[in-house]
């Protein structure tokens, strides 16, 4: 016991160690850079970069480390490249660990919802902005566990430094076991400050995931499961909620918290506050006179577009006027989401023009494509906005930073009018006391509120709505429905709606558009085609939605 409390405290060991850790850190920090650039490279749109990327992870991940480390020590020089023992085995384990390091970053970008992509573009926001703004600060908090295991296998990987002479802690080891025969006590002493090396590592993930933590407990909630983590055969017992900081939540004795806030969301009455003024009673016809001198908000001309061999859109044509509601009807995939994708220019097509508030959406004045960042700026001037089916929230930002965190990458307001922007439209849907609350914790039907908020924030001119109750418990639509008439119809805003809602259509729409099979059947004021449908596929599309 005595020799294995004496080699514990060896310098000679302990020198080792720093050693370890030095080549450890280099390897890590080198394989982190090298990471982030082939990533890059594989998630990039050109291909040779992402063949290039390839090629590196085959021949780096498919030869041994080992012989990685004699290649930098001893192949380099003849090249002119001479490192020291330390520096070389460094290189080599960064080397060998950017390709592994890559694959974590890239599934974890990738694991993002491709929603909030779509939903960040139809913000205005630049690629640098979504991959800053949603994908990174989401991705990172997911590739922590993995990242952590790679610090240690880079950490026991250091030990084959030993091969080029690095005087780290299993050569160190080794080398005085050989002179005093003492294998038992060196070893174990050596093996002990991997331990602790290693379990060092593994604290470190565990802060950071805490740290990183989107529902953070308080701070004594936080060291009991920080305990727990570092005791994992423990039976569990349940947190408590109290101060867990959403103050609407019922505490339970059963139910773990995020359960209950789950629970509590879903079914948590969240009234509308009352409307400030009675919508005035509609004349269509005077509507209609007044709405064809408008200006043109969105044109869209011979527009066609295949998936493959599938021709989705066959030649569509369709003008909205500023302040006119379209409703977009039609049986499933008849093209209606395709159509609006386009005209947000989150799809290209094959053939035909689209104009939004004058301006083709991704071209120059030639007609030549601009790049994703200038479209995603002039997305942004045209002032057009997109609301989804399935919400499509970032995930890791409030309610109240959904709204207001575009409006300062986008509109550049600052944080003040951004805040006060946000608050107020989060008056105006019922949703001000849930300003504070991750998207996870809303049931849909909020969720769509305060996307809708978050659409229309900028004050966009043209809105467009895919099918935004359709991912909706039934008794979740009308509240919907009715933040979009008070946030958006009253307001005055060019919209597209895609619905199946026949009676909002009726109510607000000022034509509806009926499309089959990618081709408009049928066009015409709303109570005209509702009531009396002119082509037989629109008539039998009604009839089986009012069955239903
Ligand atoms: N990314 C894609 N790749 C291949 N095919 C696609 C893609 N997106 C849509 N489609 C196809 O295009 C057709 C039109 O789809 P779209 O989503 O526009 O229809 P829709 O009228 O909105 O349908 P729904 O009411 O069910 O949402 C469908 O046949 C669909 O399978």
């Amino acid at each position: 016991m005595d020799l294995f409390l004496h080699y514990l405290r060896m310098p000679y060991l302990l020198d080792g160690v720093g050693y370890t850790l030095l080549i450890t850190v280099l390897g890590l920090l080198g394989g982190l850079a090298m990471g982030v650039v082939l990533a890059a490279m594989q998630l990039s749109r050109f291909r040779t970069l992402a063949i290039v990327a390839r090629a590196y992870a085959i021949v780096f991940r498919g030869t041994p480390l080992i012989l990685q480390m004699v290649f930098c020590y001893n192949a380099l020089p003849l090249i002119g490249i001479k490192l020291s023992a330390v520096s070389a085995a460094g290189l080599a384990l960064a080397l060998n660990e950017a390709p592994f390091i890559a694959e974590i970053l890239r599934a974890n970008v990738l694991g993002v919802e491709r929603g909030q992509v779509s939903a960040g573009q139809a913000l205005g926001m630049t690629p640098a902005a979504i991959m800053r703004r949603v994908i990174a600060p989401q991705a990172i908090r997911t590739m922590v566990p993995a990242l952590g295991n790679e610090a240690v296998s880079a950490l026991k990987n250091s030990s084959l430094a030993s091969v080029v002479a690095v005087q780290e802690l299993t050569l160190r080891s080794t080398q005085l076991a050989s002179a005093t025969f003492d294998f038992f006590s060196i070893f174990f002493a050596s093996g002990l400050m991997y331990l602790v090396l290693t379990g060092a590592i593994a604290v470190i993930q565990i802060v950071v995931e805490m740290l990183l933590d989107l529902d953070r407990p308080p701070p004594r909630e936080q060291l009991r499961r920080f305990l727990r983590a570092l005791m994992p055969g423990r039976p569990e017992a349940l947190p408590a909620l109290a101060g867990a900081g959403q103050g609407d939540v019922t505490p339970s004795d059963v139910t773990p918290p995020d359960v209950a806030h789950e629970i509590v969301a879903e079914t948590a009455v969240d009234p509308l506050p009352p409307a400030t003024a009675k919508a005035a009673p509609r004349d269509p016809a005077a509507r209609a006179a007044r709405l064809a001198g408008n200006n043109i908000a969105v044109e869209v001309r011979g527009l066609r577009k295949s998936y493959g061999a599938q021709t989705v859109l066959d030649g569509i044509d369709l003008t909205v006027r500023a302040g006119e509601v379209v409703a977009l009807l039609g049986p499933s995939g008849s093209g209606k989401s395709t159509l609006l994708r386009c005209i947000n220019r989150l799809e290209g097509w094959d053939d035909g023009t689209i104009r939004v508030g004058g301006q083709s959406l991704g071209t120059d004045e030639n007609g030549h494509p601009l790049s994703p960042r200038l479209t995603a700026q002039m997305r942004a001037s045209v002032g057009v906005g997109m609301v989804f089916q399935q919400f499509n929230l970032f995930g890791h930002l409030t309610a109240r930073e959904n709204i207001a965190g575009p409006l300062r990458w986008v509109q550049e307001l600052s944080r003040f009018d951004a805040d006060r922007r946000a608050r107020d439209l989060l008056e105006r849907i019922g949703l001000a006391h849930r300003a504070d609350a991750l998207p996870r914790h809303l049931s849909g039907g909020q969720q769509q509120r305060v996307a809708i908020a978050r659409a229309v924030a900028p004050a966009p001119t043209v809105l467009l709505l895919d099918e935004p109750t359709s991912a909706l418990d039934p008794e979740l639509v009308g509240e919907v429905l009715e933040v979009i008439r008070r946030l958006a119809v009253e307001e005055g805003l060019a919209m597209v709606i895609s619905t199946h809602q026949l009676r909002f259509a009726g109510d607000v729409a000022d034509r509806i558009v009926f499309l089959s099979g990618g081709v408009i059947v049928e066009e015409g004021p709303a109570e005209r085609v509702l009531s009396a449908p002119s082509h037989p596929l629109t008539a039998r599309f009604l009839s089986s939605m009012t069955a239903e």
